[in-house]
């Protein structure tokens, strides 16, 4: 069932003209799923000039016009759900339930866009003089570049494209190598819905050779770029040479606060589901849990318990609820982070070690007594490891849970209003949720501070880095 993998430019899924390819694996068993073609700069040229040339039109195509194609897409997304979310989990490794939600998410986030696209309002400014007209207009920036990674390569690539069509931009996207088959069932989704050509292209192959030669083309004018902070770092400061727009969601390493006053059963259950969801692989995935002293003994061993419940397998059978790492590479990062914590002092309380057979299967894994100066509390681990430690005031965890330079989610349990306050005050992070897990709706602000990056997807700032202002003054 895993598709043939192209590219899609000029509203065509094409070989390329690129002599080279690479294999894409099943991590659940390392199996060969499929081959991908790379681009190279003649293939990446036609999608540049397929892209400007799409412009020229689709910069001038009504709002009504974007929405209705953005709603088609959305009924698209909710008819093929179950064969997208299937072999999402082929290429990935997550459980199907989880995969299919990731699909059904952009529905709603294509609804959404479809809604705001037609509230993209400029404004009138008054004027000095009755005969001049002052207005503030919003227009589309232009070609668009975007690079989604394989954790959630759906819905992390469907932000950016959804933004761009919306705004009245045409784009080139980059999906991860791990995982392209979801990226061309989307491109398809968006040409069945009757976009026109050249305004979403998708191109595969070696990620540094295609985003240097993209964001150095004088045809883009917007880059978008969600994976790790020095990646996004690198392709930032490119971007910032050549006087191009940015767009950066970067890694994350976010901290929890649990108080004393805390709902125990409600945070147990809402932080082992959210932890180990995508096998840990997510930005915003909790993983710094502070715990305050009274409940730290009993806090971690609830979480534990409930961590080893959870069934760890091959995420195309039912009963799993924890797939594998998306990569091999990824089983060794954790059974480094996991030795380097233990052996500075913490204490492993369950899993720890790479689970056997041929898949990239590493269980649910508890650490407590994390000391600072081990690697996990400054690396984001990008895994299922949750590292536990114990505070006694909130000022003094404010202050080690703002010790990073990441600044992307944040989350606190208390029944306290005055704590919860303080809290969210004090928390350094793009987006904060207290006493749930209430983050990346479509109608939220996603995006981080510091470290991690700037720019939002979602919410009403959704477009904010697709436009700019064209002040027009204009005397009778
Ligand atoms: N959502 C997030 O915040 C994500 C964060 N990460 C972070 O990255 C770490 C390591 O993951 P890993 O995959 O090994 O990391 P990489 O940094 O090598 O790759 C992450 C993603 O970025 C892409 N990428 C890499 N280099 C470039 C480049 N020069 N230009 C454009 N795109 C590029 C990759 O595409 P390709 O696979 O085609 O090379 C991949 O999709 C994780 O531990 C995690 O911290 C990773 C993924 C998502
Ligand atoms: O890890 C990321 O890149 C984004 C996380 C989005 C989580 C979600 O869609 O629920």
């Amino acid at each position: 069932m895993y598709p043939n993998l192209s590219l899609y430019i000029n509203g065509q899924f094409v070989e390329g003209r690129g002599e080279s390819s690479q294999e894409v694996r099943n991590p659940s068993n390392n199996e060969v799923l499929g081959t991908l073609p790379k681009a190279n700069e003649e293939d990446l040229e036609l999608a540049l000039q397929a892209a400007e040339r799409a412009f020229q039109s689709w910069k001038l195509e009504p709002a009504i016009g974007r929405s209705e194609i953005l709603r088609k897409v959305a009924n698209l997304i909710r008819e093929r759900a179950e064969q997208t979310g299937r072999i999402l989990t082929l290429e990935q490794g997550k459980p199907i339930r989880e995969a299919f939600g990731e699909v059904m998410s952009c529905a709603e986030h294509a609804e959404w866009h479809a809604e705001e696209c037609r509230r993209i309002y400029g404004r009138v400014i008054p004027s000095r003089n009755p005969d001049v007209q002052q207005i503030a207009l919003k227009e589309p920036i232009g070609v668009c570049v975007a690079f989604s990674p394989w954790n959630f390569p759906f819905s992390q690539a469907f932000r950016k494209v959804v933004a761009a069509i919306g705004a009245g931009c045409t784009i080139i996207l980059k999906g991860s190598s791990d995982t392209p088959a979801s990226v061309l069932l989307m491109a398809q989704m968006f040409h069945d819905a009757g976009l026109p050509k050249g305004v979403f292209n998708v191109v595969s192959g070696d990620s540094a050779m295609i985003s240097d030669y993209l964001i150095k083309s004088p045809v883009v004018r917007k880059i978008s770029f969600t994976g790790s902070t020095p990646v996004g770092r690198g392709l930032a400061s490119l971007a910032g040479a050549y006087m191009k727009g940015c767009t950066m969601e970067l890694g994350g390493h976010a901290p929890v606060i649990i108080c004393d006053d805390a709902d125990i059963d409600k945070a147990v259950s809402d932080l082992v589901g959210f932890k180990f969801r995508n096998a840990g692989q997510i930005c915003i995935c909790p993983t710094r849990f502070f715990v305050q002293r009274t409940i730290y003994a009993e806090f971690v061993a609830r979480f534990s318990d409930k961590a080893k419940e959870i069934k760890v397998g091959c995420g195309s059978e039912e009963l799993t609820m924890m797939g594998p790492l998306a990569q091999s590479r990824r089983v060794q990062e954790m059974a480094s982070f996991v030795d380097d914590a233990c052996q500075k002092g913490g204490t492993l309380v369950t899993g720890g070690f790479a689970m056997p057979g041929d898949g990239n299967f590493y269980p649910p894994t508890v650490i407590k007594d994390v000391p600072e100066d081990a690697r996990f509390m400054h690396e984001e681990p990008f895994g299922p490891i949750a590292g536990f430690m114990a505070f006694d005031e909130i000022p003094e965890v404010l202050e080690r849970a703002n010790r990073l330079p990441f600044g992307l989610a944040a989350y606190a349990y208390t029944s306290s209003v005055s704590r919860a306050h303080s809290i969210t005050n004090g928390l350094e992070a793009g987006m904060v949720s207290v006493n749930h897990i209430g983050l990346a709706l479509a109608e939220t602000p996603f995006g981080g501070i510091k470290e991690s990056g700037y720019g939002r997807e979602g919410g009403s700032e959704t477009f904010d880095g697709y436009l700019v202002t064209k002040f027009v003054t204009q005397m009778n």
